[in-house]
Formats: structure tokens, sequence, C-alpha cells
């Protein structure tokens, strides 16, 4: 038998076998528009030619297609800026690989300046304008979006300064419509860089490449849900003009926290005591709530809640010690006992002016505290007497609703990045705006998005869990912004390791399995 003479043809990676690095394993800066623009300008300033920048950007993107799929009709949507720049420079490389690309101009009669113009002429490919005929059905079917086509949307990226409109918004409604494979060039056109809010309308991109860093409208919804799968090319701007950007916002991931590993010569008290202040009913809440502090590593929870409620609370945690408030004291005793360091109130606590009481006492107390649930809405009204009794470290978890009841004075629009920061220097505390792109924010100004948590994570109870995990690495003394951070990304990590069906009860025992990623650098068990 004869040895085949040539080299096996290497199979093209599916779409599954693909391997993009996933930008948001650690974490990065996020970047705003403003300071993207500002990096930019900066990156030109220091002799980086924007045309070299531009080439880069438009090279990236085309290695991003050329990865994912295999050769295929291609139309490029081309806007009027220098996003449109980039998609003239992705027609140019696509069809150097032998693609057949068409370019499909939005303004073909605007003049296009800079370096868009000088791309656009590089570009000698067909070029079409895009018309009102061109989207009518017949149009855009038969003539200039063809099936399996897949599009190219260059149309704006940061320049976009208004809701879409025109024919801008009909060839987007016309993608997502057709249902066609497209990829966002920087960002959906039409999603805010900023914020994730849809202005007017915007195509569902399949995949988007965006240059240096994320944006803020890559992570948070429904930003994020539009950007499908997020690439994050280097285009060669200097990490030290990122730096003199002084990016306040950041990838919630592990680099952004470090988790506090066990000293081999420590001992429990080491390792803080959390409080879990419960109500009479719904126990489980506390339950969780300490489950979630233990798995974390605090080295001892106390279950405590009025004496009726004490054999609910123990039911299922052996390892919990159990405070009677009846019997052996109130909160104030509690206080007394200096090595109760970190304290969590509102997980089924109920909602009262007693509540509001004990947040309050809590917060002047100077410990480490967690306040959520009927605690937060306990507060609605108390929030200036909150913010000056603060004397410790504190991390609110609010959702939507109870961020309503506690913030809703605020000035802010939907940004949820902005409602964050607000209120966390509203009340000089971290705040945990929870829903599936949490943010964490501090009364400093940083912040952190996540984008680590599946939907399953919508579910009884996993809010109590979570408020159990900041608490319990807040008792190993990582700082509030820190431990609520980490927690987030825990909680969303210890999800994810489950698939369909989580209920609150299983995240606390998948903690030790996420805690063992040799990423977290805990696994060794080698703490000094
Ligand atoms: N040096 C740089 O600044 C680089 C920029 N890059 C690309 O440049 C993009 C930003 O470019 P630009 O600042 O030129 O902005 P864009 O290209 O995003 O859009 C600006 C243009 O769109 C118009 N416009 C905005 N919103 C509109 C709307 N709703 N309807 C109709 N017209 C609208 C504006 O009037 C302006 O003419 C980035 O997203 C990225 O793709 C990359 O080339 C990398 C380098
Ligand atoms: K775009």
């Amino acid at each position: 038998m004869a040895f085949p003479h040539r080299a096996p043809r290497l199979h093209r990676p599916a779409p599954e076998a693909l391997e993009i690095p996933d930008p948001l394993a650690r974490s990065r800066p996020v970047l705003d528009v403003a300071r993207m623009g500002a990096a930019d300008r900066e990156a030109m300033a220091r002799g980086i030619p924007g045309l070299v920048l531009m080439e880069a950007a438009g090279q990236a993107v085309a290695r991003a297609i050329r990865a994912r799929w295999s050769r295929r009709p291609v139309v490029v949507l081309r806007g009027p800026g220098n996003n449109g720049g980039d998609g003239s420079v992705v027609a140019r490389i696509l069809a150097r690989h032998g693609w057949r690309v068409r370019v499909l101009d939005l303004a073909p009669d605007a003049p296009l300046h800079g370096d868009a113009a000088v791309m656009a002429r590089r570009w000698r490919g067909p070029t079409l304008p895009l018309t009102p005929e061109a989207l009518g059905p017949e149009g855009l079917e038969s003539q200039t979006l063809g099936p399996g086509e897949l599009v190219v949307d260059a149309l704006f990226g940061a320049g976009l300064s208004r809701p879409l409109a025109g024919l801008a918004r009909a060839v987007v409604e016309r993608i997502s419509a057709l249902g066609l494979d497209c990829v966002a060039v920087d960002i959906p056109s039409g999603i805010d860089g900023d914020t994730g809010q849809i202005l007017g309308a915007a195509p569902r991109a399949t995949l988007s490449v965006t240059f240096c860093h994320p944006k803020p409208g890559h992570l948070l919804m429904p930003g994020r849900e539009y950007s499908g799968t997020l690439v994050v090319a280097d285009i060669g701007i200097p990490p030290a003009v990122v730096a003199a950007q002084a990016p306040t916002t950041h990838v919630n991931a592990p680099g952004l926290w470090a988790l506090p590993a066990p000293a081999r010569s420590g001992h429990k008290y080491h390792r803080g005591h959390v409080t879990v202040m419960a109500g009479t009913r719904l126990t489980g809440a506390a339950r969780l709530a300490g489950l979630g502090a233990r798995r974390v590593g605090a080295g001892l929870v106390t279950l405590a809640g009025p004496g009726s409620a004490l054999p609910a609370l123990g039911v299922d945690q052996p390892g919990a010690l159990l405070w009677d408030l009846d019997q052996d004291g109130p909160l104030e005793t509690l206080l007394a006992d200096r090595r109760r360091t970190t304290f969590i109130l509102g997980p089924g606590r109920g909602r009262s002016p007693a509540t509001a009481e004990a947040a309050l006492t809590l917060a002047a107390s100077g410990r480490a505290v967690v306040l959520d649930a009927d605690a937060l809405t306990s507060l609605a009204g108390f929030r200036p007497r909150l913010a000056r009794a603060l004397a410790g470290p504190c991390v609110l978890t609010p959702h939507d609703g109870e961020y309503a009841a506690l913030f809703g004075d605020l000035d802010t629009g939907p940004d949820r990045l902005d409602r964050a920061r607000k209120a966390a220097r509203a009340v000089g505390a971290v705040v945990v705006l929870k829903g599936p792109d949490t943010v964490i924010a501090a009364p400093d100004g940083r912040a952190a998005l996540t984008a680590n948590a599946p939907p399953t994570l919508a579910t009884a109870g996993s809010g109590d869990v979570l408020a159990g995990l900041v608490a319990g690495l807040m008792a190993q003394g990582l700082g509030p912004f820190e431990a609520a951070s980490a927690a987030v990304w825990l909680h969303g990590a210890a999800a994810a390791r489950h698939g369909p069906g989580l209920i609150a009860e299983d995240l606390p025992r998948l903690i030790p399995a996420v805690l063992a990623d040799p990423g977290l650098g805990l696994a060794t068990g080698s703490g000094g």
C-alpha cells in the first residue's frame, strides 16, 4: 500500500472547538468610552499612527472571523466613522483570503474623513449603497443579504451619539429578523458602550471583537446578551497608556482580589466569627447564609435567633453555633464579645422597625456587616441615619426591588453601573447591585462588573448564600469591596459548575470545588 504523499488536510475547527481565550477569565480594566478615546489619542500622541491602530483592529476582526467560520459570503455594513474604517479593513483582508465580500455603505454620499477615508480607498471590491430598496424583502434577501451570509456590523462603535433611526435601524432589525450570523466590530451598533442600553435598535451579534479592553456595554445587560461571544484584541496600545487613564472599573474575576489562604499555624478565631441574625420565620434563609460563610472559610458561624426559632435554626448544621436572643442575651450582648468580627442581618429577618434599629446598631458597632434583604427594605427612609452611623466595613446587597426601596430617590437612569456607584457614595458602603450583570461599587468610585453568573442563579435562597459568602470573606480579613467582588464571582462559578436544576442548597456544597481551582492559588493548602 502506498503512503499518501501529501500531509492529511487539517480539519477546520468546529465552532465548539474554537479556542478563543476567555477575555473575562482574569480581571482586567474595563474602559468607558471616554477613557478608550483618550487612550487612542494618547497612543497616537506617542507616535502610533491611527491608521496602524485601525489596521490592527480590522485585522483582529478578520482573524476572529476566519477562526470561527469557514469561507462564506460576507456583507460589511459600513458606517460613516472609524468603526466603518475598521469595516473597510475587514473587507480587504477577508477578500485577500478568498472570501466573497461586499460592502454596503450606510451613507454613500457622506464624505469620509481621516483614516476611515484612507481605508475606504484601499478597499477596491464591490460597494453598494444602503438604500430603502435594498432593505425590502426582495432586496435584502435576494440581492443584498443572502441566506447563510455573514454580516459584519461596522456601522457605529464608540461614536454612537444618538438612537439608531431610518435606514440604520431598518437594516439592524432586518439582520435580527433573518437570524443572520453577525460579527460586531467593537460593539453591536446601537448598544451604548458605557451603559449596555439599546439606543433605538441593535443587532444580536454572534461575536463581538473589541479592542484593547472591554467596555461597560459588553458586560452590562442587555449589551452583554447582544454582544454574543466577546473577543478582546490587542491592537498595540501600550499598557502604560491604559494605566494613565486610571481605570476605576474592572472585570470581576481572580486578580481583582485574592482569596485568603488558611495559615498552617492558624486557629479558627484567626478565620473570623460570623454571626447571622435570624428572624422567627424563614429560618432557612439564615441557615443558607451560615452555610455560605462556613464553606468559604469562616472559622466560626453563629446562628442567632429568638428562642422559638432555635430548633429550626439548628436542624441541619451541627457545626454551627446557636444563640438564643431571648435566653442568652440580645444583640448588645453579642456585640460585647470582640471576637465576633462579622455580622449578617437581613436574610429571613422580617421587615420591621426593629430590624432597622438592629441594622443601625450593627452599622455603628464598627464590625464588618452585611446588610441584605429585609434589612435593606426595613432601612427605607433611614438612609441618612445609616450613612451617619456607619463606623466599619459594610456591604449592602440589594436586588433591583431593594435598591428602589433604599435608593429610589437617587438621580439615576437605567445604567446599573451608575446606580451602584451613586448608591455606594450616598451611604458610604460597598453596594452589590444584584442581577444577571451584578455590579459591585465602592464609595471611592471603584467598581467591578461580573460576567460569570449563569441564569440558574435566579432561584430562591441564592442571595442568602451570597450574603454568607461576603461575610465569610470579610471575617477572614478581606476588605468589603474585595470580599463582595470575590463572593459574587465564587457564587457565579459555583452555579456554573452545576448546570440546570440548581437550588440554593447546592451552592455551598459546590464552593469547595470552586476553591480547589488551581487558578485561585488555594489548592495546595500551602498558606503561610
Ligand atoms: N484610534 C481610534 O480612535 C481607533 C478607533 N477604532 C474604531 O473607531 C470607532 C470609533 O470611531 P468614531 O469615533 O469615528 O465613531 P463611530 O465610527 O462609532 O461613529 C461616528 C459617526 O457615526 C455618526 N453617528 C453616531 N450615531 C449615529 C446614529 N445613531 N445614526 C447615524 N449616525 C450616527 C456620527 O455622526 C459620526 O459620523 C471604534 O468603535 C473602533 O471601531 C479602531 O479603528 C481602533 C483605533
Ligand atoms: K459596530
